[in-house]
């Protein structure tokens, strides 16, 4: 079941505002601005090369982008003028009594993911394919361990606070591996496993850092129906038990019209549509960049497809 409520203009986790990425004389980013909702699953989906994965990776830090401010507000109660004031004073973050807001554009990927708490996967699979399964999700959260061995030996001596912090650790990873079928597998290498099992490692993966806001990149890519289904129940599960708002491209229509919240589409690096699943596939300018005709042919395209489906032009296939 969908939500009715438009959390993205309501209760923002990330604003996005005036994002522009240039690449040489190429604009693969032209003015961007969107919000997404917290707790929502978000959609970013357009035709290749529209600019879904530069988006990312300005978000994510792995492009500092040209032009743009990127806002995450960790706290429902962060204020405009606490993020006014964050930017006016040049620094990376803020958090004070009025919320913990972080300006992503100002920081590094390490930083993002470490304190402002953004996590992503890849469109090519980057799990460490040598080591275990179990090892895959320890590995990621190395930073929580480090922290609570107080950055001294006292990890190697075993001292107590950082046994504990290593139990957490062992028992978040199994709880995931339970979650996602693998717990049976946490002792094989990570790469001799099939491709779906893969891809579902990389999002407990990155979910063991605890993020509020997790950036998929294609994450059905690849798929059977079968994985597809039970990827869309995991997501539905992140974002309900977990609370965590999941920001995903995606150009399985199956999926992104079956779990998301609001989508946004992009075309040549611009927003073209922005909406819920039912808004943004009936728009016209949503059929024409799909399907490269000119505005003025839109409803004429538009007519063709719903005699022939029968109802909706967009949903399930792959555009
Ligand atoms: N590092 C880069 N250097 C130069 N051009 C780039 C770079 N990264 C992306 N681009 C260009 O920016 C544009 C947008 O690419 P991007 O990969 O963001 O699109 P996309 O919507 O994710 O495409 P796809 O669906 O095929 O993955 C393309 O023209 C691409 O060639």
């Amino acid at each position: 079941m969908l939500k009715q409520n438009r959390n993205w203009t309501d209760n923002p986790i990330l604003s996005v505002e005036h994002l522009t990425m240039r690449f040489g004389g190429l604009v693969a980013i032209d003015d961007l601005s969107f919000d997404v909702g917290r707790g929502d699953i978000t959609a970013l989906i357009g035709p290749n090369g529209a600019g879904k994965t530069t988006v990312f990776n300005c978000v994510t830090g792995f492009y500092k982008p040209t032009e743009g401010r990127i806002a995450l507000r960790r706290d429902q109660h962060a204020t405009d003028e606490a993020l006014h004031e964050l930017t006016r004073s040049g620094r990376q973050y803020s958090e004070t009594d009025k919320g913990s807001i972080f300006l992503l554009e100002r920081m590094t990927d390490f930083r993002i993911t470490e304190v402002a708490g953004v996590a992503r996967t890849f469109q090519n699979i980057r799990l460490f394919g040598g080591m275990t399964v179990l090892e895959n999700l320890l590995v990621a959260q190395h930073n929580k361990l480090m922290r609570a061995s107080g950055l001294t030996i006292g990890g190697l001596l075993g001292l107590p606070g950082y046994r504990r912090a290593a139990d957490a650790a062992k028992d978040t990873a199994i709880e995931w591996l339970r979650r996602v079928d693998l717990l049976d597998r946490a002792d094989d290498p990570a790469a001799d496993l099939p491709y779906g099992a893969q891809r579902r490692l990389e999002i407990v993966r990155a979910l063991c850092t605890d993020p509020v806001l997790l950036c998929l990149d294609e994450p059905a890519a690849g798929l059977n129906p079968r994985e597809s289904t039970e990827l869309n129940t995991l997501l539905k599960y992140i974002r309900d038990e977990h609370g965590v708002s999941v920001l995903l491209i995606e150009h399985d229509m199956g999926v992104v019209m079956e779990i998301s919240d609001h989508i946004i589409v992009l075309d040549y690096g611009k927003k073209i549509s922005d909406g819920t699943a039912a808004a943004v596939r009936s728009d016209p300018k949503v059929i024409a960049a799909y399907l490269g005709v000119d505005d003025e042919e839109v409803d004429d395209v538009e007519r063709d497809l719903n005699v022939k489906t029968g109802h909706d032009a967009t949903a399930g296939g792959s555009l």
